[in-house]
């Protein structure tokens, strides 16, 4: 029987642990057989992104066209998408991108940016209303919106706010909460709001938690599962794999999870 085939189209990271890469993965640790979109290149390594190249919309328009003329896509991720004119490329291919979450990628954990700077209107306008799910971190849903989005109430408020550009759900991941003893995620769906919560795990190993978070996410949704479903289950999913990769020591600065095979 075939395998379930989902896509991402993303940034790719040399360094293995976010973008592309993190996806790929991903999806082969749910069994989905994973397709790719190239929107950028990044020299990175899990200290940093000491460069970007991003490839022209033309381009990107070519890989999708040959993807969707040929594999049955049954859901698709964004992730660094680089640029608005990237946006507004993909955004013309909503109607043929089912199960479509949005992880609108703009700073790296390391505070390198990913995204042309005063261009972020476009995920609200072109992007967002095709969306399924939309994954911001407190830092992506506070440049959205252009206020500070600090704690939890904060995310609640901001995920209602982003909910209005039209996306089925909206999860403000909260990875980057200060001193909380649980990972809280706030997601908003159908006017109301739920919170899904895993212990915190204490490692520096988190490079392309949000990258797994919206790959494992389309995989489920792929496979047929119910949104709440998807979104629970991934959490999950990150979990495991960054308590897997807490005693590794890869790299000098924040290091990768433990994807699929590694994760025991
Ligand atoms: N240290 C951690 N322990 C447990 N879960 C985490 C941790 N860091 C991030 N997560 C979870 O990983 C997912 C990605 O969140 P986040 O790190 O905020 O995304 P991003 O990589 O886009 O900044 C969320 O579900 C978040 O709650
Ligand atoms: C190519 C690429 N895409 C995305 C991220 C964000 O990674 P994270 O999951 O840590 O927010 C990254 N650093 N590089």
């Amino acid at each position: 029987m075939n395998p379930v085939v989902a896509l991402t189209i993303a940034g790719s990271d040399s360094g293995g642990g976010a973008g592309i890469q993190a996806d790929l993965k991903t999806f082969a640790a749910h069994r989905v057989f994973g397709t790719s979109v190239i929107t950028a290149l990044t020299a990175q390594n899990t200290a940093g992104v000491r460069g970007i190249s991003a490839v022209d919309p033309g381009f990107v328009g070519a890989q999708l066209d040959a993807v969707l003329a040929d594999l049955p896509v049954a859901a698709v991720k964004t992730g660094m998408l680089a640029t608005p004119e990237t946006v507004a490329l993909v955004a013309g291919y909503a109607a043929r991108l089912p199960g479509l979450v949005v992880d609108p990628v703009l700073v790296a954990s390391s505070g390198d940016r990913l995204f042309t700077r005063d261009a972020e209107r476009a995920y609200l306008d072109l992007l967002f209303p095709h969306a399924a799910v939309v994954t911001p971190n407190l830092r992506e849903a506070s440049v959205l919106l252009g206020r500070d989005v600090l704690d939890v109430d904060d995310a609640i408020k901001a995920a209602e706010d982003l909910a209005a550009t039209g996306p089925a759900c909206v999860v403000v991941k909260g990875g980057h909460l200060r001193g909380s003893r649980d990972a809280v995620d706030v997601v908003y769906a159908g006017g109301t709001v739920e919170l899904l919560s895993s212990p915190w795990i204490d490692t520096a190993n988190n490079h392309g938690t949000g990258c797994t978070f919206a790959a494992a996410t389309a995989a489920r949704l792929a496979l047929g599962q119910p949104v709440a479903e998807a979104l629970a289950g991934a959490k999950d999913y990150v979990h495991a794999a960054l308590a897997a990769s807490a005693g590794w020591r890869l790299g000098a600065g924040h290091g990768p999870l433990a994807w699929g095979p590694f994760l025991t």
